[in-house]
């Protein structure tokens, strides 16, 4: 290409530039304006809308003729409303740390980069957190698609006052992170628990004999890793980076679509946007049929579960609470009127929360 021909697609681009600059600014304007309404209306505590979140990004994935691919748009996006929303107030976000995690990955991709993070010690203490009013949402991991569920995310649902907001999904890729230089002088492998089944095939064909040793997150593992040359971890690229570890080898996992997908937790239900999700625990006294009786609404009302999980109750011994996700909001009619019929059968139906499926 000649300097003149470069020249002249730089010009055009950095008036392109100039425009979207201009635009982006216009619109935190704008958002700042809705700010304003909604302070007049005494809605001031907390300007995020996760119902019009996920409108708009919808909206725009829908709309984008491309080249730029849908993912890209919609990452793009979220982090233009990120910064319009910091404008007007900036989140706080508890997650389950510390800094490096998976479930920080997630909570800044449903977020944006824009907020104020904050790594908690356990679920548990994320849960506290958003309860207590120090933060203003939550993350924590509630499934993954190789290892299953995280207990400690469903146990605590059912006695918490807060709802399920949102959830994100997400590739989980493992690398074994390390300052050894060959696998061979690798004597002992930290990671989560989950990060030690999820890449269990690959332990045992490459490091049958060395110590697994669980810890409490992918990310303690590499701070570990990183003080030991014979140790590795097996965590996030983000993780390893942060902890200045070389990997040795990048996508571990047993599982090729290995993925974790993560709630968002709030104080507020959001509205319907036509395309949710609703999570209940139900329990029924224990007799034939009882499970098949309670859910038999969903399906007379074309509902559509998407997840069934049973857990032992706190109540007595081997007694069980079910997890069901549906398709769908419960201020939608069908959906009203099968909990309805649902609530009469039940000896315990809380909703946990509807929420937007997840878009980013
Ligand atoms: O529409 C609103 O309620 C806004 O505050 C604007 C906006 C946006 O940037 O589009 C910002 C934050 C909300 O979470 C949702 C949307």
């Amino acid at each position: 290409m000649n300097d003149e021909t470069l020249k002249r697609i730089r010009a055009r681009i950095d008036g392109i530039d100039d425009q979207i600059l201009a635009l982006i600014n216009e619109r935190a304007a704008a958002a700042a304006e809705v700010a304003g309404a909604k302070q007049a209306a005494g809605e001031s505590a907390d300007f995020y809308r996760p119902a019009r979140e996920a409108e708009v990004l919808r909206r725009l994935r829908d709309a984008n003729p491309g080249p730029l691919n849908d993912g890209d748009v919609t990452r793009l996006f979220r982090e233009i409303m990120s910064s319009c929303l910091a404008l007007q107030r900036p989140l706080t976000v508890a997650f389950l740390g510390p800094e490096g995690t998976f479930t920080q990955e997630a909570a800044l991709k449903h977020f944006g980069h824009s907020v104020d993070s904050r790594p908690m010690d356990n679920i548990d203490a994320v849960f506290r957190e958003v309860e207590s009013g120090e933060a203003a949402y939550g993350v924590v991991p509630v499934e993954n698609s190789t290892e299953g569920m995280v207990t400690h995310t469903l146990d605590r649902l059912p006695s918490s006052p807060l709802q399920i907001v949102g959830e994100v999904e997400m590739p989980v890729v493992h690398s074994l992170a390390t300052r050894a230089a060959d696998v061979a002088s690798i004597q002992r492998v930290y990671s989560h628990s989950q990060g030690l089944a999820q890449c269990r095939s690959w332990l045992d064909r490459h490091l049958p004999a060395v110590d697994r040793i669980p810890v409490a997150s992918t990310a303690e593992a590499a701070r570990l890793a990183s003080l030991d040359d014979s140790a590795a971890a097996i965590a996030s690229e983000a993780a390893a980076e942060r902890y200045e570890l070389p990997i040795l080898q990048a996508a571990m996992q047993d599982g090729s679509r290995n993925a974790t997908r993560f709630l968002v937790l709030g104080r507020e239900s959001p509205e319907p946007t036509g395309e949710d999700k609703t999570s209940l625990v139900i329990a029924r006294e224990n007799r034939p049929g009882g499970l098949a009786g309670l859910l038999a609404p969903l399906a007379r009302y074309g509902l559509n579960m998407t997840r069934l999980e049973s857990r032992p109750s706190p109540e007595g011994m081997w007694e069980y609470v079910f997890f069901v996700d549906l398709l769908g909001h419960a201020e939608d009619p069908d959906l009203k009127r099968a909990l309805g019929e649902m609530q009469k059968l039940a000896s315990l139906l809380k909703v946990l929360g509807s929420y937007p499926r997840s878009v980013v």
